[in-house]
């Protein structure tokens, strides 16, 4: 471990320096594509105005011998298009594979002024991020990069999970943490074969009921992923950097999708993926407060005076703690309209009713 006197220093000479707070920049939901899947890559320019994060991802769902056709094309995009202000992320390919060295080299020489974020797949600790951290480094000095790019992970090994808090804070760059369902599944040896979401076996059922204990039992289906997400939660807020939910698989069930993603955003998670452009508008729906909502928030806010003391809004006791919700969410709010126009005049509009 770094000292905490010298966290913030630059790992090499002629680094930038790191930063010393995550910006929060809207991330509602970090869309994948295939850079070297072309069709996929046309659509970019059209993609990039609705989405707040465009990912080229690098890692799985890219074949092998496409290995270097989506590093490349990758390349091409983001020198090709100018994106304003979505974001740009890539994933790379796992530390351990044969291409995740190339892919830091050629990306960061080439593009690094134009990424924002890395998404580092299979984190299992700090070592993990430290070797990133100090590469990293190394190469923005090299291809004289002016601001940090900031290092995502996904937590998808039961090792990761053990030691998410160690990772969250393994570095200043540390921007955020993503659950990753499917390799977390394998890596537990759980027995779901889907990617994120729930399973109709995993359920609890009511008791025995009816004059002889026969009547019908209901059943009720728990969430997999409430352990892991909760914890990531945890680990990410006491460190100043934010989670997701990661990916949701069965494309076709947008309602499934969404009630995924709403669990995530209550759970305190900012954005999740989109695989699909039909996805993206579920992501935005969920993870941006509904105008109700803020206008609460600001109900609450603006009654409280100095936040301290205790009132009662429409029967229910407000103080502290409650006025502390209502900035999450006033703040959230606030954040989302200045980047999204038909937000900020959705809120405008509920708060005036
Ligand atoms: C566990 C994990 O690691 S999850 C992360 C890794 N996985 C991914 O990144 C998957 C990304 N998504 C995809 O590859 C695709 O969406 C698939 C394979 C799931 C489905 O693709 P398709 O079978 O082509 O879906 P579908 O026919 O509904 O696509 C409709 C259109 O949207 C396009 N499209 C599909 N996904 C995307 C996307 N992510 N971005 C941009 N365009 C897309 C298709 O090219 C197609 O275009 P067309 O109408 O011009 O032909
Ligand atoms: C997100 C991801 O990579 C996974 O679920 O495995
Ligand atoms: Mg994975």
């Amino acid at each position: 471990m770094r000292s905490p006197k010298d966290f913030f220093r630059p790992l090499a000479v002629g680094a930038p320096a790191p930063v010393r707070e995550v910006p929060f920049r809207p991330s509602r939901m970090i869309h994948f594509f295939d850079p070297g899947n072309e069709k996929m890559a046309a659509k970019v320019p059209d993609i990039a105005p609705t989405v707040d994060v465009l990912l080229g991802n690098l890692e799985d769902a890219v074949a092998a011998d496409r290995k270097e056709a989506a590093r490349s094309g990758l390349v091409k995009v983001a020198k090709a298009t100018d994106l304003g202000d979505t974001q740009l992320w890539t994933r790379i390919n796992s530390l351990d594979s044969p291409w995740a060295l190339d892919d830091l080299l050629t990306l960061v020489t080439e593009i690094g002024d134009k990424l924002d974020v890395i998404m580092v797949p299979k984190v299992e600790g700090a070592e993990d991020i430290h070797y990133v951290d100090r590469l990293l480094a190394q190469l923005e000095a090299k291809a004289g990069i002016q601001r940090p790019i900031l290092v995502h992970a996904i937590l998808e090994t039961a090792t990761g999970v053990a030691n998410v808090e160690e990772i969250a804070g393994a570095s200043p760059r540390m921007q955020g943490i993503s659950l990753g369902p499917a390799d977390l599944a394998a890596s537990r040896r759980m027995k779901t074969t889907r990617v994120g979401g729930g399973h109709p076996g995993y359920l609890v059922r009511e008791d025995p009921h009816g004059a002889d204990g026969s009547a019908p039992r209901a059943t009720f289906q728990q969430d997999l992923w409430h352990y892991t997400l909760a914890r990531m939660v945890d680990a990410c807020a006491a460190h100043g950097i934010l989670p997701y939910y990661g990916p949701f698989g069965d494309i076709k069930d947008t309602t499934a999708c969404e009630d995924q993603f709403r669990n995530a955003f209550l759970l305190g998670c900012v954005g999740a993926w989109s695989l699909h452009p039909v996805q993206i508008a579920i992501a935005k729906r969920v993870f941006s407060p509904s105008p109700a909502d803020v206008a609460w928030a600001r109900k609450v806010i603006d009654a409280m005076g100095d936040g301290t003391g205790a009132v009662m809004i429409d029967g229910k006791m407000q103080d502290d703690a409650t006025y502390k919700q209502c900035q999450v969410v006033a703040q959230l709010a606030d954040a989302l309209a200045a980047r999204d126009p038909e937000l900020r005049d959705a809120y405008a509009a509920a708060e005036k009713e």
